[in-house]
């Protein structure tokens, strides 16, 4: 791979802390025993990344010649964020610029040209829409967005508009390239063989949104994209230099600040679930790869660009492909986390998910969560009846007895489905479930 930007990845490095150590740094810090003023009194011009809330890991993928290195980086942050940015990918400056004024030119056309492009017909290989889920979702968010599918089959040339046709094929040539590379570096992440992921076919599928967030009156009443995990397996995300794009972290949103020439990556729900391992469920963050929350603000005075590169399965054979936690990565110490399921399901379940803030579709597939959401309701009946003291073990039906409010009596339908077809009826909390039951 040729490198193609300047940055240093120890400029990076330094300032971002990917291979920093934390708690060195923390040590000190306690030791000195002189607070924050201390080192304001010391003369500190640049916080210490302990203290930066924009410190998400900074992977230079040239940066050295031990492929080992680079291996474990991404291991790290893929366990840890979920989230991180890289830098050396091989992409040329030119085409990032021509790529992001192509989303530009796109949604700056003159209006009457570009409503003919206006659909909610997903089923089209290029269309353009504000709100994917205007009617389905939380509040509505301040973004308009293109959608192109670009593998296994793109749009016939004419179906795209001239002002990104060229520039879109040519980014998604690089993009899959470079979706094949992080693929084996997940693969070799996760003690497999490089190929595994690109085998299963994990880079078959790749749409292409292209965002539009233009300038806000009012950011702070709405957002550019509401907290969501992204569907499918990993993405690609390449953000203009205004900034906006946040991850949740420990419980804590994390600004992706925009560096020239890097992309962000993140693991997406399916990546997330085959590779799941559990270990006492108690713990929140015992998934192997996270999906992580992220959300984006709304901008201020500019309109803000991005382009994300989404990889995900291939849509044919929808109900046939089976989707479960890898074998190599199961063992008896690391039992499955999640039910099979297939592509029509997730899908469906997801699109429900997407209307409950905070919660993921990737829940509803956990083995444990089916018996820790019955234990939820079951929760529920008790605050609702006003006698926790009542609890007995529930069953389904008794669940549904109950007058839940909408979304959450919707929910508990699926769940209701999915237990009568695994006999799964009634079990012991798992403290993820709980929380977010008790929380709404
Ligand atoms: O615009 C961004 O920075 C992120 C967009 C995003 O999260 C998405 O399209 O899923
Ligand atoms: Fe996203």
């Amino acid at each position: 791979m040729q490198t193609t930007m300047s940055i240093s990845s120890q400029e990076v490095n330094s300032a971002n802390g990917s291979n920093y150590d934390r708690q060195s740094e923390l040590k000190a810090f306690d030791d000195s025993k002189s607070g924050v003023k201390g080192l304001v009194d010391a003369g500190l011009l640049k916080i210490p990344p302990t203290r930066s809330k924009d410190d998400i890991p900074i992977i230079d993928l040239q940066g050295t010649t031990h492929r080992g290195e680079v291996v474990e980086n991404v291991r790290h942050a893929a366990e840890n964020w979920g989230f991180f940015q890289i830098i050396n990918h091989g992409i040329p400056k030119r085409v990032l610029d021509e790529i992001i004024d192509g989303v530009r030119g796109f949604h700056e056309m003159e209006t009457e040209e570009k409503i003919k492009y206006y659909s909610r017909d997903h089923k089209k290989p290029f269309f353009y829409v504000s709100n994917f889920h205007l009617f389905t979702g939380d509040a509505a968010t301040w973004c308009d967005s293109f959608l192109s599918v670009m593998a296994p089959t793109r749009p016939q040339s004419e179906e795209v508009p001239t002002v990104c046709r060229e520039i879109l094929s040519e980014y998604s040539d690089h993009i899959i390239k470079l979706g094949f590379t992080l693929l084996e570096l997940f693969s070799e992440a996760l003690g497999l063989e490089p190929n595994h992921l690109r085998n299963l076919g994990c880079a078959q599928g790749l749409f292409l949104l292209g965002h539009y967030y233009p300038p806000c009156p009012e950011p702070e009443l709405t957002l550019g994209a509401n907290c969501h995990t992204d569907a499918g397996f990993f993405t690609i995300l390449l953000q203009d230099l205004l900034g906006g794009l946040q991850v949740l972290h420990q419980n804590d949103w994390v600004n992706v600040s925009p560096i020239p020439g890097a992309l962000v990556v993140n693991i997406s729900d399916l990546l997330q679930a085959r590779f799941v391992t559990i270990k006492p469920i108690y713990l929140v963050t015992n998934d192997k790869f996270k999906s992580a929350h992220h959300r984006v603000l709304a901008p201020k005075g500019k309109a803000r660009i991005s382009v994300g590169s989404f990889f995900r399965p291939f849509n044919d054979g929808i109900e046939s492909i089976i989707y479960r936690p890898i074998k190599e990565l199961v063992s008896e110490e690391n039992p499955c986390v999640y039910r099979d399921t297939n592509l029509k399901e997730y899908v469906a379940l997801r699109a429900k998910a997407v209307g409950m803030s905070g919660t993921s579709a990737l829940d509803v597939f956990k083995v444990e969560s089916m018996k820790a959401l019955l234990a939820w309701a079951y929760l529920y009946v008790d605050l609702e009846s006003n006698d926790p003291r009542k609890a007995k073990e529930p069953t389904i039906f008794k669940v549904l007895g109950v007058n839940f409010s909408g979304m959450i009596k919707d929910d508990l339908s699926n769940i209701k489905n999915i237990c009568e077809t695994t006999g799964e009826g009634s079990g012991k909390a798992a403290g993820r479930m709980m929380v977010i039951g008790v929380a709404e």
